[in-house]
């Protein structure tokens, strides 16, 4: 089964020797480029050992998505997380019965947190996939009392007004904030964003990592022109029409490592996409070798 995706991870703790000064490799598993809800609850608990298995002693944190639909297994997931010794859980908010406002919300990821009492808890907003578009910076709000391991957001979105506001809220510098839209992350920095998750840094995490020394420098003609050279392949797949199958598509023709089918209703990408995004790739990644 597939992979999941990279997080380049920006904070102030010490660096491992190899890596550019200050990103941390964090896997986030079972998410959206992993197809997390689309697998099965033995599937989830498969994937998650695996991944904390492997990272052993090569990523500085694996972080696990556990929500579902249903609580129970969310709880179930939760506790497998914790059993296994994963460093964060993840939780999304439910997309079929959706909360109808920040109480129900945070009732909710209540009731999965609680069940890793140990575990670094974030909030995963990605309203694009849940349709539930309740602003993080209300969700905030009082939420260490209900939720004592809440460790911040993966946020998804492109509001960063919202974002803006949670990260202006954050005095005492509590939570981290962790971007989820490739193609504006050296916006969601400039604002204040601590780190970041996508499917980008799959197959674009060079020139990633590269965005985020010149911004840390700061040389920021520089920054956007490695922001730009995301941004430039991703305006030219999304044409072509883009998703989680084009995205494993194109992990798989960068690392030589099959990601496997997507599962219904996703489809397999076109043989037309995947020599045309590789062409753009090739045409963005080699030209001046870094
Ligand atoms: C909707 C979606 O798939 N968003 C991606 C982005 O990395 C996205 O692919 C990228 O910004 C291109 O639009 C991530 O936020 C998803 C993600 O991190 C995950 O796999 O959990």
């Amino acid at each position: 089964m597939s992979k999941s995706s990279v997080l380049i991870f920006g904070k102030t703790n010490a660096c491992r020797p190899g890596l550019s000064k200050c990103v941390r490799c964090v896997e986030t598993v079972n998410g959206t480029t992993g197809e997390g809800l689309s697998l099965n609850i033995q599937e989830r608990k498969q994937l998650a050992e695996e991944w904390i298995h492997q990272g052993k002693d090569k990523l500085d944190h694996v972080i696990i998505h556990v929500g579902a639909l249903s609580l129970p297994e969310s709880q179930e997931l939760a506790r497998h997380a914790a059993a296994i010794g994963a460093s964060g859980i993840a939780v999304i908010a439910p997309f079929f019965f959706r909360p109808a406002n920040k109480d129900e919300l945070t009732a909710f990821l209540q009731k999965i947190a609680s069940e890793a009492p140990e575990v670094p808890f974030y909030y995963y907003h990605i309203p694009s996939l849940t349709g539930v578009k309740i602003r993080v910076e209300e969700l905030l709000d009082g939420i260490k009392e209900q939720i004592p391991t809440f460790q911040g957001v993966k946020f998804s979105d492109t509001d960063l007004l919202d974002l803006a506001q949670c990260i202006n809220k954050n005095e005492r510098e509590q939570f981290a904030f962790l971007y989820g839209v490739d193609e504006q992350l050296l916006s969601a920095l400039a604002i204040g964003a601590n780190g970041a998750v996508g499917s980008t840094y799959n197959y674009l995490g060079r020139k990633t990592n590269l965005m985020l020394q010149a911004f840390a420098k700061p040389d920021l003609a520089l920054a956007r022109k490695y922001q730009f050279l995301t941004g430039e392949f991703l305006n030219f797949v999304i044409k072509l029409g883009f998703g989680v199958a084009q995205t494993k598509a194109v992990m798989t023709f960068v690392s030589g490592i099959p990601m496997g089918p997507p599962r219904l209703p996703l489809v397999d990408a076109s043989e037309e996409f995947i020599i045309k995004a590789k062409a753009k790739l090739d045409s963005i990644i080699w030209p001046d070798g870094d």
